[in-house]
């Protein structure tokens, strides 16, 4: 990849460098007067972002991730596509889909009038997609630096015949402490269990994390927050286009057992996915699209 024409193309004077980094591909740094953030080519995934008055990065990226090809990114914004979870035919394709596991491409860059950032990255349908599921589309992540960070990701069907996906943006939140931290919004809810063999259960009050949470939250509201009490700031999560929400932490013995994650890692993050999974499957019409959308907020 060359990255003097990538910057020709795609650089913005004082707010996107194109850079080689970790993997030998392209990161994308962003920087204005509202925040920086740092965005990877492989996986189509932003892997910091932190407002200029943060004293803490919004994102975390494990110590031992993989910046592998063929392997995900563990932190950041990874996106599960087009289906979430294991594969949904049992054929043994990629847990979580296979976006996050290849370099997508830069679509454009623009510094907007209210002065943060987007990049839109992304890829379409190829012969190695094809393989794996038989459909033409185009993918596109837009990625908007600002006071906020905010995703939509966009699935567009090539096809003369609907498709149906599942899919996430698996944010990895920086956290203080685990047993500090609570999710609010989620009182009322019900969620398959995913670490009591899929059991629906009855959410009641704020999720408090003491062991390893893998679940499914269904007919979520369009807020969520994150509070974390030894950071003293709350995230909070404003989507559109999803009836599911995923809240994973691994714990200790999950935590030690991953390759890509160290033993205590499980101490300093959560996962709060904004997600279409189990029942929540999205049908894209021929030649239609489907728009998922989130923004993190970080506040006091
Ligand atoms: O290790 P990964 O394939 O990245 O998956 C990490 C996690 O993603 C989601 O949160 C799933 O609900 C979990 O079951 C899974 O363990």
């Amino acid at each position: 990849m060359n990255l003097a024409q990538l910057n020709q193309d795609y650089g913005l004077a004082g707010q996107v460098k194109i850079l080689e980094g970790t993997g030998g591909w392209p990161y994308l740094e962003v920087a204005n007067t509202q925040a920086t953030a740092l965005i990877s080519l492989y996986g189509g995934q932003v892997l910091a972002f932190k407002p200029r008055n943060a004293s803490r990065d919004l994102l975390f990226v494990s110590d031992n991730a993989y910046y592998q090809v063929g392997k995900a990114i563990k932190g950041g914004t990874p996106i599960c596509w087009p289906w979430f979870g294991p594969d949904p035919q049992g054929l043994g394709r990629p847990n979580h889909g296979f976006a996050r596991n290849r370099l997508w491409e830069i679509k454009r860059t623009e510094a907007l009038p209210s002065g943060a950032t987007q990049v839109v990255l992304g890829f379409g349908d190829a012969e190695d997609t094809r393989e794996l599921w038989p459909y033409a589309f185009a993918l596109e992540i837009e990625i908007t630096v600002g006071n906020t960070l905010a995703l939509a990701l966009v699935s567009r069907n090539l096809s003369d015949r609907p498709f149906d996906i599942t899919q996430a943006l698996h944010t990895y939140f920086t956290v203080g402490d685990i047993t500090q931290t609570t999710v609010l919004g989620l009182d009322g809810t019900t969620y398959i269990d995913k670490v009591d063999g899929g059991t629906v259960k009855p959410q009641s009050g704020p999720l408090a994390i003491a062991a390893e949470v893998d679940r499914i939250y269904q007919n979520v509201p369009a807020e969520l927050v994150i509070e974390d009490k030894a950071l003293n700031r709350q995230i909070r999560i404003t989507s559109t286009g999803n009836q599911t929400a995923v809240v994973w932490n691994p714990w200790l013995d999950v935590s030690a057992k991953s390759g890509d994650l160290t033993d205590d890692a499980y101490q300093h993050f959560v996962c709060v996915e904004t997600t279409n999974a189990a029942d929540d499957v999205v049908t894209v019409p021929a030649q239609g699209e489907f728009r998922l959308a989130v923004t993190y907020a970080i506040a006091a």
